[in-house]
């Protein structure tokens, strides 16, 4: 019997950011292993639309629940979702939702963040900052608290190279930060945020370190944990491999390759791609909520749930293998075929900028002008470039994370719960992995069917036909121009062609003789 989904029986689950990527999949998991427990409180808002109460059951009735549908039929009337804005005074929970809160949730797994690199700062401190300050006052006032989970990331000190289990304090104050977000007007936010973030490349990292603090100082008499993930990807095994929701991290470069639109990226082959896939994420989280609960460590510890040392795969190999999965599984309707590359070089890269991604989209878009439709492919590739730029800082480096606690914590489990909560990365297969991931994106991203394989492989033979037509008549346009201009070129086109025709006659004389 596995203690870890023994101690979640009974109890009442409060989980903020329970419908974004990680929060579904701790959610799926939590109802599958303790299908016994009492209810999962989860902090929803509105969004395109959606209610609440829609949001909830299109999230259950996906495939990533159907699983859990099997073990715990009701698992309707164990979900109460809770209407709340981060973003808002006490998160703008009504008085009676408020009160069940306080008096009845045993454990608190806070996942919401915006975890967009360019928020303008005073969202992100909101989110990241202030949120997580209130939740944690919130969690003051709950008598039948047992642990409170904090999700961060391990990139939060992305300014080290080696990270230890450790909260490193920021210059400024998170108090002070929090204060003056009330009174600066946005103008002064933007000119004092890139002093404010210092070394560190976003305001992403930046306020989830901030938050790491706020979580130290109020943490008063609270039973804290905090986790760090590196970059989060598909599921590796559970509830199957490859399930992946949205387009961050590698998810949404690996689909503009797929499509043929990303040709370079500038990334260094030898750095270590430190992907973690979201179930191990969840089964250390899960992992940790029952430790900290129940052996109420004296100090909050920090879990780096991190690959690279203990199983490191590099951007070079993650990069072969995706392009090899691209071979044997094409995305449909490429725009281009699939063949990107590495560089190293900023000169090199912005020539493979402006020759592979900015000219075909241009000339794209004078296609599109001239059949009578709008063009598009500029915006898109100028998009997509952005977007890459911002992930390059860390394709580029590699870090090194102290794992004690992971490793203390995988010493700390029973056989069967080293099995049902597997957070071992070691027996990670990459190649398998990243297979499965490419798989995942097709699925279950891009919504592609499995039977419009061939006809996506026979349009990538169609464009690579067209790309040597093209490359043809670019060479021999060049050419013809050059023969024209130039002396020297006429005489090495003479002697090409007489070399050819003498060999010819050579290779039909020797023919004729033979016969
Ligand atoms: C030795 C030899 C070597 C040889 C090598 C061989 C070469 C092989 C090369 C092959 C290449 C193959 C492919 C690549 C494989 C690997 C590539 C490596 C890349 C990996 C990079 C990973 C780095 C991640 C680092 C993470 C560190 C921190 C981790 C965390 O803690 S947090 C999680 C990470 N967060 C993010 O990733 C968020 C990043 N996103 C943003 O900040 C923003 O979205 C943005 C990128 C700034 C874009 O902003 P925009 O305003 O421009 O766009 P917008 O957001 O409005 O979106 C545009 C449209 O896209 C939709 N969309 C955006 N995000 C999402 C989402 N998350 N989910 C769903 N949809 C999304 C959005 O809806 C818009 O759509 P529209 O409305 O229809 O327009
Ligand atoms: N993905 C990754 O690569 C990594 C993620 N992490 C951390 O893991 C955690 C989860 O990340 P992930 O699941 O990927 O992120 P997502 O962006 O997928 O999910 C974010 C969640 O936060 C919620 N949220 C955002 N703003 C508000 C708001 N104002 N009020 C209520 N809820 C809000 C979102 O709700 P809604 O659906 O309404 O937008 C969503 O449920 C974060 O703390 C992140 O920092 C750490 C390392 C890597």
């Amino acid at each position: 019997m596995s203690m870890i989904a023994a101690f979640y029986g009974g109890k009442s689950i409060l989980i903020t950011g329970a419908t974004g990527f990680m929060g579904k999949v701790l959610m799926e998991k939590l109802f599958r292993t303790s299908p016994d427990l009492k209810v999962i409180y989860i902090l929803v808002r509105t969004k395109a639309g959606q209610t609440t109460q829609q949001r909830v059951f299109q999230i259950l009735n996906s495939k990533l629940f159907e699983k859990v549908k099997e073990v715990c039929p009701n698992v309707h009337e164990k979900i109460r979702a809770i209407y709340a804005d981060l973003n808002q005074n006490d998160f703008a929970i009504s008085k009676e939702d408020m009160q069940e809160l306080l008096s009845c949730t045993n454990i608190i797994f806070h996942c919401a963040a915006t975890v967009r690199f360019d928020d303008p700062l005073r969202h992100a401190v909101q989110l990241n900052v202030t949120a997580t300050q209130q939740l944690l006052l919130m969690a003051s006032q709950m008598p039948k608290l047992e642990a409170f989970i904090h999700i961060s990331t391990a990139f939060s000190n992305c300014n080290l190279k080696h990270i230890d289990e450790v909260i490193y304090p920021c210059p400024v104050e998170p108090k002070k930060i929090i204060d003056s977000m009330e009174w600066l007007d946005d103008a002064i936010i933007d000119e004092i945020t890139p002093k404010l973030i210092g070394d560190r490349p976003n305001t992403y990292t930046y306020t989830k370190a901030l938050g790491e603090m706020v979580v130290q100082q109020e943490s008063g008499n609270l039973n804290i944990a905090i986790i760090r993930p590196s970059i989060v990807g598909a599921t590796w095994q559970e509830p199957f491999p490859g399930w992946v929701d949205n387009l961050n991290g590698p998810s949404g470069l690996i689909i503009a390759a797929g499509k043929g639109f990303l040709r370079s990226i500038r990334a260094t082959p030898m750095a270590v791609a430190d992907l973690i896939p979201v179930d191990t994420v969840v089964n250390l989280t899960l992992a940790v909520g029952w430790y900290t609960a129940v052996h109420r460590p004296k100090s909050t510890l920090i879990y780096h749930c991190t690959s690279g040392n203990f199983n490191p795969c590099n951007w070079g190999k993650m990069g072969f293998q995706v392009l090899a999965t691209f071979e044997k599984v094409p995305f449909e309707r490429a725009f281009r075929r699939p063949n990107a590359d590495f560089t190293t070089n900023t000169i090199t890269s912005q020539y493979w900028n402006a020759v592979s991604h900015r000219a075909p989209a241009i000339i794209y878009d004078f296609y599109l002008r001239l059949t009578g439709r709008k063009p598009r492919m500029t915006k898109l590739m100028n998009r997509l470039l952005r977007t890459v730029s911002m992930l390059e800082y860390f394709v580029n480096r590699s870090w090194e994370w102290s794992t004690y606690n992971t490793e203390m914590l995988m010493s700390e489990l029973s056989p069967e719960d080293q099995r049902v909560f597997n957070f071992d990365v070691r027996q990670l297969n990459w190649l398998e992995y990243i297979e499965n991931y490419v798989l995942g994106i097709k699925k279950y991203l891009l919504k592609e069917d499995m039977a419009g394989i061939p006809e996506a492989k026979q349009h990538l033979r169609r464009l690579r036909n067209i790309h040597y037509l093209f490359n043809t008549a670019l060479f021999l346009i060049a050419w013809r121009l050059l023969i024209a201009r130039s002396q020297m070129a006429r005489n090495v086109w003479f002697f090409i062609v007489s070399f050819c025709y003498k060999f010819l006659s050579y290779f039909r004389a020797s023919s004729t003789l033979k016969v």
